[in-house]
């Protein structure tokens, strides 16, 4: 007669256990299979994630009993599926090492029979663990310092179409940019070296441009060049950036992995720069509230590897999907020391940030000068807007809609009201007269 093997994932369910405080802390939302009861569920959950697998086994080392995770909290949601809490022992974890972290926590358990849907909601780390990583290099303080912007909320704008320039022509746009206020030129997250315009040609372009954006605005400007390549090239491109006396680079940080991440971080400590961290590919799997990982997860890990910024959703303004209470919540993990979830939030956990530095929420994706006021009204100052169709697409031209965006921002740290503040600014009035206030879909 065959063994049954079910029962041993029960070994990893205990909802009697209480947690230490040097523990690893997952919520996850869990949608048991057909027929899989929840304590089921969850005991694949922890067992898969940890050190178990389907059957008994004739082996037992030594570190066996001590890595087994517990699932140990339940709550019913009522629609099917459940909150579950699991806590792991922290020496399951190489310190350090995001990817290694992802490989158990955002593994194989997406993919067991008996789960119909999983998503993990938050993660909390103790200090022990956080500790070991670096956190941002220079922090909302030291980019502020970097731009010499003491107050208001920081201005990138990718030179819209996405693609298309020549270097030169790329420089030339990225000087009416920055002449017409704003403060950080962005490449797309598509932007690499492509044939046309090859990644160093174009950091010379945009580097002439910045020099002479300062010397005629008499502010600081800067660069957020994309360094998106194979790990070497990716080495080059961040000397390159250094070696032009840039201080920002950019990094789709999923599509790079969180290796690639993690490396730039290093390079960025040697060089001594700012990384803007993209997001592109996030919404392949942070969309579903049943399955995937939250933003928030990936906003959180994001900030233990060490960007300095990161795009955290629009609220409720821009093209992308995005409720403004989650990008409040990718906001507040981001930027705040200590995070305290709000009064009811079950699907979040406190989190001291110990010794890492807050990192800059950017707020991007069909932003235009008729709702930047809005964005500052819900996420405050210490952030970074990113507009791009909303500066190119200006009637009067680029540097006009640079212009009219930073109007918009001065009206909002001032409270007038745009339409009155237009009646004595003519970019704002034609961005206005363009677009008015429409949310984008
Ligand atoms: O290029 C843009 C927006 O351009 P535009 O200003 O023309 O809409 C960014 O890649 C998106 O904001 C990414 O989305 P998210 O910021 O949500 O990750
Ligand atoms: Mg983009």
């Amino acid at each position: 007669m065959h063994e049954h093997f079910d029962s041993i994932y029960l070994e990893f369910v205990d909802e009697s256990y209480k947690p230490g405080k040097d523990e690893v802390i997952a919520v996850f939302r869990v949608t048991p299979a057909q027929g899989i009861s929840i304590k089921d569920a969850a005991g694949r959950i922890a067992a898969e994630s940890s050190v178990g697998t389907w059957t008994t086994l004739s082996v037992k080392p030594s570190w066996f009993e001590k890595l087994k995770a517990k699932a140990y909290r339940f709550h019913d949601l009522g629609d099917g599926s459940w909150l579950v809490w699991v806590a792991y022992p922290v020496e399951l974890f190489e310190e350090g090492s995001i990817p290694n972290f992802a490989s158990s926590i955002l593994g194989n358990i997406f993919g067991m029979k008996a789960i119909a849907g999983l998503r993990v909601e938050d993660v909390y780390f103790p200090p022990s663990y956080l500790e070991t990583f670096p956190g941002p290099n220079k922090g909302i303080q030291g980019v502020r310092e970097i731009l010499g912007i003491k107050d208001r909320p920081i201005l990138a704008t990718v030179p819209k179409p996405k693609l298309g320039y020549t270097p030169e022509e790329y420089g030339r746009v990225a000087y009416e940019i920055l002449i017409g206020g704003i403060d950080l030129v962005k490449d797309d997250e598509n932007f690499a070296s492509q044939p046309f315009c090859r990644f160093e040609a174009r950091l010379k372009e945009v580097m002439k441009a910045i020099d002479r954006a300062e010397k005629e605005t008499g502010e600081r400007k800067g660069y957020l060049a994309n360094v998106t390549a194979p790990i070497r090239e990716m080495e080059k491109r961040i000397k390159l950036v250094a070696d032009y006396g840039n201080k920002f680079i950019m990094i789709d940080f999923l599509t790079a992995g969180w290796a690639a991440l993690q490396h730039a971080r290093e390079l960025a400590e040697e060089y001594d720069l700012a990384i803007h961290g993209h997001r592109a590919f996030h919404a392949a799997f942070t969309r579903n509230p049943k399955h995937g990982v939250s933003m928030f997860l990936v906003a959180k890990l994001a900030r233990m590897a060490g960007v300095d910024h990161v795009h955290v959703g629009t609220p409720g303004v821009g093209k992308m999907d995005a409720k403004t209470r989650e990008v409040l919540e990718h906001t507040r993990i981001v930027r705040e020391q200590y995070y305290r979830p709000k009064e009811g939030d079950l699907f979040h956990l406190e989190q001291p940030w110990s010794n890492i530095k807050p990192v800059f929420p950017v707020a991007s994706g069909g932003l235009h000068p008729g709702t930047l006021p809005e964005v500052i009204r819900v996420m405050g100052k210490d952030i970074i807007m990113q507009v791009g169709g909303g500066v190119l697409g200006h009637p009067d031209g680029p540097e006009a809609g640079a212009r009219a965006v930073r109007q918009a921002v001065e009206a909002a740290m001032k409270g007038i009201s745009l339409d009155e503040y237009a009646r004595e600014h003519r970019e704002l009035a034609r961005a206005l007269e363009k677009w008015g206030y429409v949310r984008p879909v």
